[in-house]
């Protein structure tokens, strides 16, 4: 059984998936489209993806490289959204966890599960199955540049306009817009590259700027721009003196916006999100677009400026931003007000175990790299190498952070959750330091430490099938299990979501457990999970190619909360003989169990009826390998 899950295979969703590959962590990713990339997949059959035909990426290769793995080095300093889609494409072959991706697979609800871990569901959008699966952690990577925000509240008289208004979000070539007099409404990059871009077909096109900004241009002293940012900058040089030598050196290349009909700017320099441009200055120079405040009032053709001017328009395409939305978590577990989250280091959150976002934020700077150093924060919680701190020590953090933000940005929903590149990598790891040092505390308390999951394989000489329906009977779970006495099923229910008891004995200790059953394929899955302790069951046939089977039996507490942690442990060490001593008696007991089927099994094939042996052959007399 796969105990994570990620949502999503966008970029940031697919730093998830290599760096847990890489760790050997086991994980499910649902992909609602048919192919990786989200947003940078130029007409994404998910039908969330934003990307325009004329997209290049707006900070450069260099910097927006995965770390793991290099752009190759004849792509163009900005490469287009072809070429990052490529670029995706190869990362996940290189690294090979295709197969671990579910495609046209979209997630519908993610709940907290009873007794801990979540319930997601899925539904393939080819045959509508909906499935729903068991994880102990699920990793958030569905974007957040694809549900359109339109003005909010709508502009007076909009109802009447007589003519067409989009949002940028389904915006994708200009031809539409030859020889209209066009309206693009904002003056983030999305409003600056489609002004630009319908400027060249269009009668007119004006710039409704409501809050003005700097421009920056993609290349300064003929590098790419961000080449000009470096950690030891950022590291040894306060932000006053980083904004004067930046200023100096616009007013240098570039000039004054204003000098270009642009309002002023609201906010200082690295105190609103940038907007990146080499082309929008120059097109604003030759007179390709007239720059308006922000819109007062629409009057059917006409639409009318804060100002008091106003232009008769034929096509309007509001570039007002994106919501942050989940729309299969339920209110009481997520629900962003104005783009508002809060997540301790914009990663977890401090309401519910298990629940991780990644390339949740607005990054001066690159997304790749920041959601591969999240997910590697993340890779070490799940395998018990770090650890949270408690909930009130997370909600501070967020709070301290919302305060620094509200003192830098302009009041926002687009500056919700900006992140500074090298400062938060630099975050990032201090929160790895010292989740690793919680971790090592928890140790020393006794409480449980959350181990890899174990895996043990063992070679029968009898068919899938004949080593499934011993392993799914729980009834004989006591025949195999050294600690197990019995177990009985609860109700006439056997499948997924079948419930069943069991009975364990040690010495003079005796203790019931409740277990719901997670996976049920006849001949190659069946797997459980204990709900009283978080700890989940499998057991995996494959055939070994010899007619028989290779069963593998895997052990595993990474899907256990804090809480059941600590009363795994507590319970270990005064009943059980100390939680180390008690782990490794159920590494031996898997060892035993497997033995023990084996032995059923085998004889069981060798007593049935010739016509109904399945080509099973002698196997390797005791064949054991332990995986993990
Ligand atoms: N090439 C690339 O890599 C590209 C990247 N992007 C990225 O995608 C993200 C989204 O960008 P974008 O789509 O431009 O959205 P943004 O949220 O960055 O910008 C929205 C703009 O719309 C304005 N706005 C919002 N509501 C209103 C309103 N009711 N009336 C008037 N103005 C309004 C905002 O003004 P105010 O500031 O006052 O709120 C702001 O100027 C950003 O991270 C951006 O960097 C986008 C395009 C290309």
């Amino acid at each position: 059984m796969e105990n994570v899950c990620i949502i999503g295979a966008g970029w940031s969703g697919l730093a998830s998936c290599q760096v847990l590959h890489e760790r050997g962590i086991a994980f499910d990713c649902y992909e609602a489209g048919s192919e990786v990339g989200g947003n940078w997949r130029y007409g994404n059959d998910n039908g969330m993806s934003s990307g325009y035909r004329s997209l290049h990426i707006n900070t450069s290769r260099k910097l927006s490289e995965y770390r793991a793995y290099p752009m190759p080095a004849d792509y163009p300093d900005y490469p287009d959204h072809a070429r990052i889609a490529r670029y995706l494409d190869d990362y996940v072959d290189h690294f090979g966890f295709r197969d671990a991706i579910s495609f046209r697979t979209l997630v519908t609800h993610v709940e907290p599960a009873e007794g801990g871990g979540w319930d997601v569901t899925s539904r393939q959008r080819d045959t509508g199955e909906e499935t729903t699966r068991r994880y102990g952690s699920v990793l958030v990577a569905n974007g957040h540049h694809w549900d359109p925000r339109d003005p909010e509240p709508a502009f007076p008289g909009a109802d009447t306009f007589t003519g067409t208004q989009t949002h940028s979000h389904h915006y994708r070539t200009p031809e539409e817009y030859a020889g209209k007099r066009v309206l693009v409404l904002g003056f983030g990059n999305s409003a600056s590259d489609i002004a630009v871009e319908t400027s060249a077909v269009s009668e007119r096109t004006f710039l409704s700027v409501r809050s003005g900004g700097y421009v920056f241009p993609k290349y300064m002293f003929g590098k790419p721009g961000d080449d000009m940012i470096s950690p030891f900058i950022t590291r040894v040089m306060p932000r006053e003196t980083q904004r004067w030598v930046m200023a100096a050196l616009l007013r240098m290349s570039i000039g004054k916006v204003t000098d270009f009909g642009l309002p002023k700017p609201t906010a200082k320099l690295f105190n609103s999100h940038p907007t990146v441009s080499e082309t929008l200055l120059p097109r604003l120079g030759h007179g390709g677009i007239t720059v308006k405040p922000n819109i007062e009032r629409f009057d059917g053709g006409t639409v009318h400026f804060t100002d008091g001017s106003s232009e008769e328009i034929d096509a309007v395409v509001y570039s007002t931003g994106y919501k942050v939305s989940f729309p299969f978590l339920d209110a009481s577990v997520m629900a962003p007000t104005d783009n508002d989250v809060s997540l301790f280091h914009r990663v977890a959150d401090p309401h519910h175990d298990g629940l991780y976002f990644v390339g949740l934020f607005q990054p001066l700077g690159a997304t790749t790299v920041l959601a591969e150093a999240q997910s590697h924060w993340i890779a070490d919680l799940l395998q018990g190498r770090a650890a949270l701190p408690p909930k009130e020590a997370m909600l501070r953090e967020i709070t301290r952070y919302k305060e620094k933000l509200a003192k830098r940005y302009v009041t926002s929903k687009r500056h919700t959750m900006q992140v500074d590149h090298y400062p938060y990598l630099a975050e990032l790891r201090g929160a790895r330091r010292e989740g690793a040092r919680l971790a090592r505390r928890a140790l020393r308390k006794g409480l449980a430490p959350v181990a890899p999951p174990e895996e043990v394989t063992v070679r029968i000489a009898a068919s899938p099938e004949t080593v499934w329906d011993l392993v799914s009977d729980v009834t004989r779970m006591g025949d195999w299990s050294p600690e197990c006495r019995r177990c009985a099923w609860r109700g006439e229910e056997r499948g997924v979501g079948a419930r069943f008891t069991g009975h364990n004995r040690r010495g003079r200790v005796r203790w019931v457990t409740s277990n719901t059953v997670e996976e049920w394929e006849r001949g190659r899955a069946f797997a459980f999970h204990t709900t009283t302790n978080g700890v989940r069951w499998g057991y995996r046939m494959e055939p070994d190619g010899a007619g028989g089977t290779l069963l593998t039996e895997r052990w595993d507490v990474t899907g256990q909360n804090t809480g059941q942690r600590k009363r795994t442990a507590s319970f270990a060490k005064m009943m059980l003989g100390g939680y180390e001593n008690h782990t490794e008696e159920l590494r031996q007991g898997i060892h035993t169990t497997l033995e023990r089927v084996k032995a059923a099994a085998e004889l069981q094939e060798r007593q049935a009826p010739v016509e109904l042996r399945q080509g099973a052959r002698a196997a390797a007399p005791v064949d054991v390998e332990t995986a993990a």
